[in-house]
């Protein structure tokens, strides 16, 4: 099947199936045209790929081989550069074909800065988003543009959409106040716990849209991306979340954003490619 914004690109290296079988459909979006402190961004959904060379198919924990998984990659969107509204059109688009031809696929974004996120929520109407982020992205715009990627949550919330977020320490006075006017939930990264999540997420409704900024995780595992931020979650603390939330609530969608790097085995992408195969397998558990 040939989507009408999307291209070819480095594949996963085992069995992949076409979108129209496959639970899980990664789609990458090369896009960094607002990220503000170090760019690179575009490069992330091709270092992600390249990443899971490196790694076993095999989740050892999980007894689960995720290449016996039907997993299916449909490339890279084609962005519109420097325009963050026009890409996440394309994003939206590009979902939205897929739930047409497969309404029971994952989808499953590799960025790629931030503010595509919009475009696979607008697609995938969740009742509920759950962000592991450094930052509250909530300003009503920066930089001139209401769509940077650090107002995505706030343009998320906007389409009526509950919020949880997770690991943060970063944002201004006006995004908190907006974060308490709205009742937009929020854990700081020193008091982030398990227990935690689960308060702010097991009421929440569904089905929920995951959203991993990559720089919420600490600046040791995640040395490349657009705004880094000291103080981030341990690997296993955002593994331990989404398999709470795999196993009790319905997931719409996932990404891992933010992944930048200029060289091929860079840290950060095989911190997020690691993530990708714990996400894929704990679902992929329930599956087999
Ligand atoms: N959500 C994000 N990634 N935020 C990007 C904006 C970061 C604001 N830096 C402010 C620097 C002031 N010296
Ligand atoms: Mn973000
Ligand atoms: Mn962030």
């Amino acid at each position: 099947m040939d989507f009408l914004y999307t291209y070819e690109t480095l594949k996963l290296e085992f069995p992949l199936v076409g979108p129209e079988e496959a639970k899980f459909v990664i789609l990458g979006v090369p896009f960094d045209g607002t990220t503000s402190f170090k760019p690179g961004a575009r490069f992330g959904p091709t270092l992600i790929r390249h990443a899971t060379l490196n790694l076993e198919s095999y989740i050892l924990d999980y007894d689960v081989d995720i290449a016996e998984l039907p997993i299916a990659d449909i490339g890279d969107v084609a962005v519109v550069a420097g325009d963050p509204r026009k890409t996440a059109d394309r994003v939206r688009e590009t979902v939205e074909e897929l739930k047409r031809v497969n309404p029971s696929a994952i989808p499953i974004l590799l960025g790629g800065e931030h503010s595509q996120t919009l475009g696979a929520v607008e697609a995938l109407k969740p009742a509920s988003y759950v962000v592991f982020d450094a930052h509250l992205d909530l300003r009503e715009s920066y930089e001139d543009n209401p769509y940077n990627h650090a107002c995505v949550a706030r343009r998320i919330g906007e389409l009526g959409v509950r919020e949880a977020m997770f690991g943060i320490r970063s944002g201004t006075r006006e995004e908190v106040e907006y974060a308490e006017r709205e009742g937009i939930a929020w854990v700081h990264a020193r008091d982030y716990d398990f227990d935690a999540f689960v308060e702010l997420v097991k009421s929440l409704p569904e089905p929920v849209y995951l959203s991993v900024d990559i720089d919420a995780f600490d600046l040791s595992l995640v040395p490349s991306t657009g705004t880094p931020e000291a103080g981030g979650l341990k690997f296993w603390d955002i593994v331990e979340a989404v398999e709470w939330l795999v196993e009790n609530k319905r997931v719409a969608g996932f990404d891992i954003m933010e992944v930048a790097g200029s060289g091929l085995g860079d840290v950060t992408a095989l911190t997020a490619a690691k993530l990708l195969f714990y996400f894929i397998g704990a679902i992929g558990k329930k599956m087999l």
